[in-house]
């Protein structure tokens, strides 16, 4: 494969995040793709927007134990709402991004430290900095709650990173302060801490067994999809916020699905209030259902469907990940 022809992949960095696992997943042939990491997860969507050399983006959507990755929901949001063109009289959104396939990862989240030090040495300090995703408090919750039980003189401090890698490299440059009682420690996965040569304390940290991250990959959609060796069911996400506040409008929405036999698998939603529109304090849906009834008239589907929202976005029709769902 000639240079030219690669294609660069971005993923929340830096190396060694959940996410880059779901990356390399995805587009595990070295031959073809380049993986570059990003800063956030806003600057994935916005590189590979507006970057002529950006192929595709991985950002993590949901996860099984805290749910929903905000950042993540707003950036489809906010991409709806912006593309939104009230001069046209389809209420249809196009955004310039197209999602193209799903990718889960079991997230085994460790604790670590730069030094390497083992966890009965953890009560001497009187302050430990723990650095880590967001995302991440919610899925170690109980364990932080009994660490600080187990070393009740030791205050423990949460610091938010960008990612879990971050959190990694902030520990490894944070000299730990002897003198000031104070330690600084990661939380992220035994990947993270392989890459960067750098002290496990403890693995499996995780609240719950089986804690799973599901990711998002996206295309330009100008841009031809990618050969996929996939079979099995085929989902549909789409975003749409309903015509009025009036009783039975989302009831009218849904109702389109079971008229149509169409099996709807999530539901969620993220308020919005732009002082532009009329209406204050709204509401966008995000919906997926499967698309494996062969006998439907799509076109007529998406004709109702749309018919009983403001505005409605299809992101993407892709293949239910089959090295989860085998
Ligand atoms: O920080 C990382 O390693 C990420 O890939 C991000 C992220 C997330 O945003 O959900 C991914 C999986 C884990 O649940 C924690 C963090």
């Amino acid at each position: 494969m000639t240079e030219s022809r690669r294609k660069n992949v971005i993923y929340l960095g830096p190396q060694g995040t959940y996410t880059h696992q779901a990356a390399l997943q995805q587009f595990d042939d070295h031959d073809q793709f380049d993986l570059i990491p990003a800063k956030s997860i806003p600057e994935c969507l916005d590189e590979l927007e507006n970057n002529p050399c950006i192929h595709y983006a991985v950002i993590p959507l949901e996860n099984s134990t805290n749910g929903q990755v905000v950042f993540s929901y707003d950036l489809l949001r906010d991409r709806m709402l912006k593309s939104l063109n009230p001069d046209t009289s389809s209420n249809r959104v196009i955004p310039p991004l197209q999602i193209i396939a799903e990718q889960y990862v079991s997230i085994e989240h460790c604790l670590i430290s730069r030094e390497h030090l083992t966890m009965s040495e953890l009560g001497k300090y009187k302050i430990i900095r723990v650095y880590s995703h967001p995302q991440v408090w919610g899925q170690v919750n109980q364990y932080l709650k009994e660490l600080q039980q187990e070393y009740p003189n030791t205050t423990f401090e949460k610091l938010d990173t960008s990612s879990t890698s971050e959190a990694v490299i902030k520990v490894m440059d944070s000299k730990t302060n002897e003198h000031e009682n104070v330690l600084n420690l990661a939380i992220a996965s035994e990947f993270a801490a392989k890459l960067n040569k750098v002290n496990v304390l403890q693995r499996g940290i995780n609240d719950q067994l089986g804690n799973t991250t599901r990711f998002m990959v996206f295309k330009k959609r100008k841009e031809q999809s990618p050969a996929m060796k996939c079979a099995g069911s085929k989902v549909n996400l789409l975003t749409f916020t309903t015509k009025q506040d009036d009783p039975g409008a989302l009831v009218d929405v849904l109702t389109v699905l079971k008229d149509y036999s169409v099996n709807m698998c999530s539901i969620n939603t993220r308020p919005f209030n732009t002082v532009t529109l009329e209406r204050k304090w709204q509401y966008v849906f995000f919906l997926e259902y499967y698309e494996n009834n062969e006998n439907i008239d799509w076109t007529k589907f998406y004709q109702q469907f749309g018919s009983y929202c403001l505005e409605w976005c299809l992101w993407g029709t892709f293949y239910r990940d089959p090295r989860y769902y085998n």
